[in-house]
C-alpha cells in the first residue's frame, strides 16, 4: 500500500474515532448556525477536518486507508447527526407532523415539486395533517387564513431564499427577491408605473394587442388557446416593458422565446427549493442556459427601447426614471432586471388566468351564457368593447375573473417567506427563525372553511352573493350554509410584497375577456377531452398549461 511519513503525534485508535466524531459534530453545528452557501466553505468544512485528523490512528506512518477510514467516521456521524437532530424533539419544528422523508431532506419535497403538481400535493397533506405540515428539515406549510397578516404584512416574514435560488443567472436582485430598505426603493418607482394615471395610458397598449389576438382567433378558428394567450401576454408586456414585444402574435414563437421562459422557470423551481445547490450550478454553464437567452433578449429590447424612444409613457418610462422624478438616473442593468420580471410575472400569470377562465366557462355553459348576456348588454355590435366605462357594472365578470383566480390561483403555492430572527407568533402557532413557510394559495382558496358551498367548484355565485347582488336562496342555497372568507382570497398575494400589476392585470384581463365575448363564440374543439386540462396543469412557482383546444366562430 502506498504510504507517506509525516511527523505527527501518536493518538490511540479509539481517541482518533472520537476526535472526528467530534469534529463532525461542530461541523453539523456550524451548519446549523451560519448556514454557510459558499462552496469554498462547504468544501473546507466537510473535506478539511476528516483529512486532518486521518493523521491521527497510526504514530509516524500514514496510509490511504487512514484517510478513508477518518472520512467515513467522519461523514457518518455528521450525516447521523443531521438526520437525528432533524427527527428529535430538540428541532424547533418538532411540533409539527409531516411524512418522515420531507423531515429528513429538503430533496425529497424537491423532487415532488418539480414534477409541477405541488399544489394538489400539499392540498392532499393538509387534509392529512391538518393546518400546519412540515415539508422539510426547515420547511412548512400552513393553511390558515389567520397566519397571511403575520406572515406577509408589513413588519411580517421576510423573503425566503428560494427566490434568489430560483434566479440563476440574473446577477443582482429584482423587486421579487428583494427586503427591507432596497425593496422600499425599488418597489417606489414600480408604484408610479402603475399609478390611476399611468394605468389609464396603457389602455392603448393593451387595446392594440387584444384586437390582434381576436384578429388572429377569428382567422385560426381552431386553436390551443392557452398558447395564444401566451403569445398575447407576451406581447403586452414586452411592449410595456421595452416598446415592443417579440410580435409572436404575428410571427408565432419562432424565436422560442415562450418556450425558453417555461424551460427556465422549471428549472429555477428545482433551485428554489434547494436554494443552496443553486450557487453550484452557477458554476456550471449547462445550468441557467434558457434563462441567459431570455436575459439576452430583454437586454437587446432595452437597447432599442433606450435608442427609439416611445411615443407611449410605458413602463419602462417609469423605471428609467424618464419622468424625472429621482434625482439620479438609474443603471441600465438596473432597469433591464426590472423590465425581465415584468415580462416574466406579468405575462405567464395573466396568460394562465385568461386561460384558467375560457376553460371553465366552457365547461360550464350556463356561466358562460350569463356573461355573454352581460357582455352583450354593455357591448352589443358597434360599441367599443375595450372602453372600460361599463366594467363596474359588470358583476358576471367580476365574478368570473375572481372564481377563476380563487379555484386556480396563478401562484397557486403562494409566497414563501421566512421567519425573522427570534422567530414569530403566527396566530396560535409559533414559528421560529429561519423556518421557510408556504401559505399555500391553492388549498387556502378551495378550504370550505374559507369558501363553501362548492368549494372545489367552479360557482361565480358565490361573489354575487358576498357583494349583495343575490341572496342566498336565490343561488338555491341556505344561508347558513354559505362561508366567504374574503381575507382568505389572496390571488395576488397580501402585504407590502403583493402583486404590483395587479390593477394591470385585471384591466387586461377585463378589456381582453369583453371583446373575445363580443366578437367570438367558442367550443372544445371535437375530441377535446376537457379533464386532460386540469389534470394537465403543473405548478412551477407560475402554471405551465396543458394544451386547450377550442373551435371559434365569428359571432
Ligand atoms: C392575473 C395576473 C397576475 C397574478 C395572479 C399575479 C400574482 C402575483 C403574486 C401572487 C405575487 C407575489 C409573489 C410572491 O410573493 O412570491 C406577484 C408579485 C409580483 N407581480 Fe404579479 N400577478 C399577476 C400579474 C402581474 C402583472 C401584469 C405584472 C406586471 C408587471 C406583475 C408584476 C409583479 C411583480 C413585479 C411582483 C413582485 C412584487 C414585489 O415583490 O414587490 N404581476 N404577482
Amino acid at each position: 500500500m502506498t504510504s507517506v511519513t509525516i511527523p505527527f503525534p501518536a493518538v490511540s485508535g479509539g481517541d482518533a474515532w472520537l476526535l472526528i466524531s467530534v469534529a463532525a459534530l461542530v461541523v453539523h453545528y456550524l451548519f446549523r448556525i451560519y448556514e454557510p452557501r459558499a462552496p469554498l466553505i462547504h468544501v473546507t468544512l466537510l473535506g478539511l477536518p476528516p483529512l486532518v485528523l486521518s493523521f491521527l490512528p497510526q504514530s509516524y506512518r500514514v496510509g490511504f486507508g487512514a484517510v478513508g477510514y477518518s472520512y467515513a467516521i467522519f461523514w457518518t456521524v455528521l450525516s447521523l447527526s443531521v438526520l437525528l437532530y432533524r427527527l428529535s424533539p430538540f428541532h424547533p419544528l418538532a411540533m409539527y407532523p409531516g411524512p418522515l422523508l420531507h423531515k429528513l431532506t429538503r430533496l425529497s419535497f424537491a423532487l415532488i415539486s418539480v414534477q409541477g403538481r405541488q399544489h394538489v400535493y400539499i392540498q392532499e397533506l393538509h387534509k392529512c395533517y391538518g393546518d400546519v405540515v412540515r415539508i422539510g428539515p426547515n420547511e412548512i406549510s400552513i393553511c390558515n387564513s389567520m397566519a397571511i397578516g403575520p406572515i406577509l404584512g408589513p413588519s411580517g416574514f421576510l423573503k425566503s431564499e428560494a427566490y434568489t435560488g430560483r434566479n440563476l443567472r440574473s446577477p443582482g436582485r429584482s423587486l421579487l427577491a428583494s427586503d427591507g430598505e432596497e425593496r422600499v426603493e425599488k418597489r417606489k418607482r414600480w408604484n408610479r408605473a402603475f399609478s390611476i394615471a399611468a394605468l389609464k395610458n396603457y389602455e392603448e397598449v393593451i387595446s392594440r394587442r387584444a384586437i390582434q389576438l381576436v384578429d388572429l382567433l377569428a382567422r385560426e378558428k381552431s386553436v390551443d388557446l392557452g398558447v395564444r394567450f401566451s403569445w398575447f401576454t407576451f406581447d403586452f408586456m414586452g411592449d410595456m416593458a421595452f416598446g415592443g414585444g417579440p410580435n409572436m402574435l404575428e410571427k408565432g414563437d419562432e424565436d422560442g422565446l415562450w418556450r425558453v421562459m417555461e424551460a427556465g422557470l422549471v428549472e429555477g423551481h428545482f433551485f428554489a427549493n434547494v436554494p443552496w445547490t443553486a450557487a453550484y450550478a452557477r458554476k456550471i454553464p449547462l445550468f441557467g442556459r434558457d434563462i441567459m437567452r431570455l436575459r439576452a433578449y430583454c437586454i437587446g429590447r432595452a437597447r432599442e427601447r433606450v435608442k427609439n424612444g416611445s411615443h407611449v409613457k410605458d413602463l419602462f418610462y417609469y423605471l428609467n426614471n424618464e419622468d424625472g422624478v429621482e434625482a439620479h438616473s438609474r443603471p441600465l442593468p438596473d432597469v433591464i432586471r426590472d423590465g425581465s420580471l415584468a415580462v416574466v410575472a406579468g405575462s405567464d400569470t395573466t396568460a394562465s388566468v385568461l386561460s384558467n377562465m375560457f376553460f371553465f366557462l366552457l365547461r360550464d355553459p350556463e356561466t358562460y351564457a350569463r356573461l355573454q348576456a352581460e357582455v352583450d348588454k354593455f357591448y352589443p355590435p358597434g360599441e367599443n368593447a375595450l372602453d372600460t366605462k361599463h366594467h363596474q357594472d359588470m358583476p358576471i365578470l367580476h365574478a368570473t375573473i375572481n372564481e377563476t383566480l380563487r379555484l386556480m390561483p396563478a401562484v397557486p403555492s403562494g409566497s414563501l417567506r421566512t421567519a425573522p430572527p427570534g422567530g414569530k407568533v403566527v396566530g396560535p402557532y409559533f414559528v421560529a427563525e429561519g423556518t421557510n413557510t408556504y401559505l399555500p394559495l391553492y388549498t387556502l382558496q378551495r378550504d370550505p372553511r374559507n369558501f363553501s358551498p362548492n368549494s372545489e367548484a367552479f360557482w361565480v355565485d358565490r361573489w354575487l352573493i358576498s357583494s349583495g347582488k343575490k341572496t342566498p336562496a336565490e343561488a338555491g342555497i341556505d344561508t347558513h350554509a354559505f362561508v366567504h372568507n374574503q381575507e382568505a382570497f389572496i390571488p395576488f398575494s397580501f402585504g407590502p410584497a403583493n402583486c404590483v400589476g395587479k390593477t394591470l392585470a385585471l384591466q387586461e384581463m377585463r378589456m381582453t375577456a369583453c371583446l373575445i365575448m363580443q366578437r367570438l363564440e367558442m367550443c372544445f374543439a371535437p375530441g377535446y377531452d376537457p379533464s386532460s386540462y386540469v389534470e394537465g396543469l403543473r405548478d412551477f412557482f407560475v402554471i405551465k398549461k396543458p394544451p386547450f383546444l377550442v373551435d371559434i366562430k365569428i359571432r
